[in-house]
């Protein structure tokens, strides 16, 4: 059985997470639940799984969730940062499914990864910001950190059985995002609408438009460095309009194995909970004749200049992904509200890499310094004009 802690159960992954366990009770259970400020999506998911911890962002959220539950269901409820890492080290948990969106996933992870947890790691930030802390810390606890992200789990779904030394490359694959079809003169006036329609996906804001400036396909690319373990000349992108193709293998023969499937994410979430083995999943399945044909495209680094900046960080290590990665959860948070337009959000991150001055091999109170630094300086950067 796996008793899983759920961090982000009210967001996309999280509510899919919940999906996919309540397809097999017999073989997955919630134990705990974190969240942000959701309450109502939240009482509802406390009255269905009945978890024995429950975290919420504020004491406002805490007092309006013992409302909505009123004699139904009485978990304890925790606040906050603590009620995060009290949920991801929930004494009964076997599992922690990290959900939440941003960095702030990076110090509940190591917590689970101290207390001997298996991860599924959905929360890409967390690798970004401190992929060397967070992996040491898992080997040295001899940790599983399962991908949940669908390339990643792609790639890793391609390596099982395969000998590292034989991959010579991944290839991640890239839907080009909402604007993918505009030029950068027409990306000047996009809306904030335009910007959360994604093709092929239905996600969390964040992710949506880290997809539009192509970011996202940076972190991950950060991400499969950690993961796999593979320097980023091994790594490459490549736009595929459809998202079928989640993502790919190259090894030294020139085989290439892909794993394909219709955009759903409970798949991956499945797979990261079932692995090494597989369960029956109710999605609708991949029918290549009716799709017909698949689209791809060479990456644009000009055209997804965010991209070009991702590779560079990750190139120079230390603390630039935890710069890169906190100067655009502020810019896209900004967006988000109105304070800024599309292609500020590029500039804001460039301008704050570009002043960083590195460090390298950080602590983990390093890394988090450079985040904290990123962020004031987005902040201003906006405050000051
Ligand atoms: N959505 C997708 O298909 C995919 C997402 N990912 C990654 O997974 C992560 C989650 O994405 P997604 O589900 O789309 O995001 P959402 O915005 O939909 O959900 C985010 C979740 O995190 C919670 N949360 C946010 N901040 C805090 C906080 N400070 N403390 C506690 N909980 C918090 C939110 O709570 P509340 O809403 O209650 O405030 C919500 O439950 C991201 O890192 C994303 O990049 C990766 C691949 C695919
Ligand atoms: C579902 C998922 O894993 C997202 O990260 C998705 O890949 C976003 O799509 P693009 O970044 O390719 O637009
Ligand atoms: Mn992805």
């Amino acid at each position: 059985m796996k008793r899983i802690a759920l961090l982000g159960s009210t967001g996309s992954i999280g509510t899919s997470t919940l999906d996919v366990v309540e397809q097999h009770p017999e073989s997955f259970s919630v134990v705990a639940l974190a969240a942000g400020t959701n309450v109502e999506v939240l009482a509802e998911q406390v009255k269905k799984f009945r978890p024995q911890l429950v975290s919420v962002g504020t004491e406002e959220a805490a007092f309006a969730l013992r409302g909505l539950l009123g004699s139904e269901a009485k978990p304890e409820i925790a606040v906050g940062a603590e009620g995060l890492e009290q949920v991801a080290r929930h004494p009964e948990a076997n599992f922690v499914m990290t959900a939440v969106v941003g960095s702030v996933g990076v110090a509940p992870t190591l917590a689970a990864i101290e207390e001997g947890k298996t991860i599924g790691l959905a929360n890409k930030e967390t690798l970004v910001s401190a992929g060397p802390v967070v992996m040491k810390a898992a080997k040295e606890k001899g940790v599983q950190i399962i991908p949940v992200d669908s390339e990643h789990s792609a790639i890793f779904q391609c390596l099982q059985g395969e000998r590292r030394e034989d991959v010579s490359k991944v290839i991640i694959t890239a839907s080009g995002g909402s604007f993918r079809h505009l030029t950068r003169d027409e990306l000047a006036n996009v809306t904030l609408e335009q910007a959360l329609a994604h093709p092929n996906w239905n996600m969390g804001a964040k992710i949506t438009i880290d997809s539009a400036t192509m970011m996202n396909k940076g972190l991950e690319v950060i991400e499969a460095h950690w993961l796999f373990d593979l320097p980023y000349k091994q790594i490459d992108t490549i736009l595929h309009y459809e998202s079928i193709i989640h993502s790919m293998v190259e090894f030294k023969d020139s085989a290439v194995m892909a794993q394909l499937g219709t955009p759903d994410m409970r798949v991956p979430i499945q797979y990261a909970l079932s692995y090494p083995t597989r369960m029956p999943l109710q999605t609708e399945p991949l029918n290549l004749v009716k799709l017909g044909t698949l689209h791809f495209a060479v990456m644009d680094f000009e055209r997804y200049p965010l991209l070009q900046l991702a590779y560079e960080c990750g190139k120079a290590g230390g603390t630039y992904t935890a710069v890169l990665n906190a100067a655009n959860e502020v810019a896209v948070d900004l967006f988000l509200k109105g304070s800024i337009g599309f292609l500020a959000i590029e500039q804001i991150v460039r301008k704050i890499c570009d002043a960083h001055k590195g460090i390298a091999n950080p602590t983990l109170e390093e890394i988090f310094a450079a985040d904290q630094w990123a962020r004031s300086q987005a902040r201003a950067f906006v405050n000051n004009g």
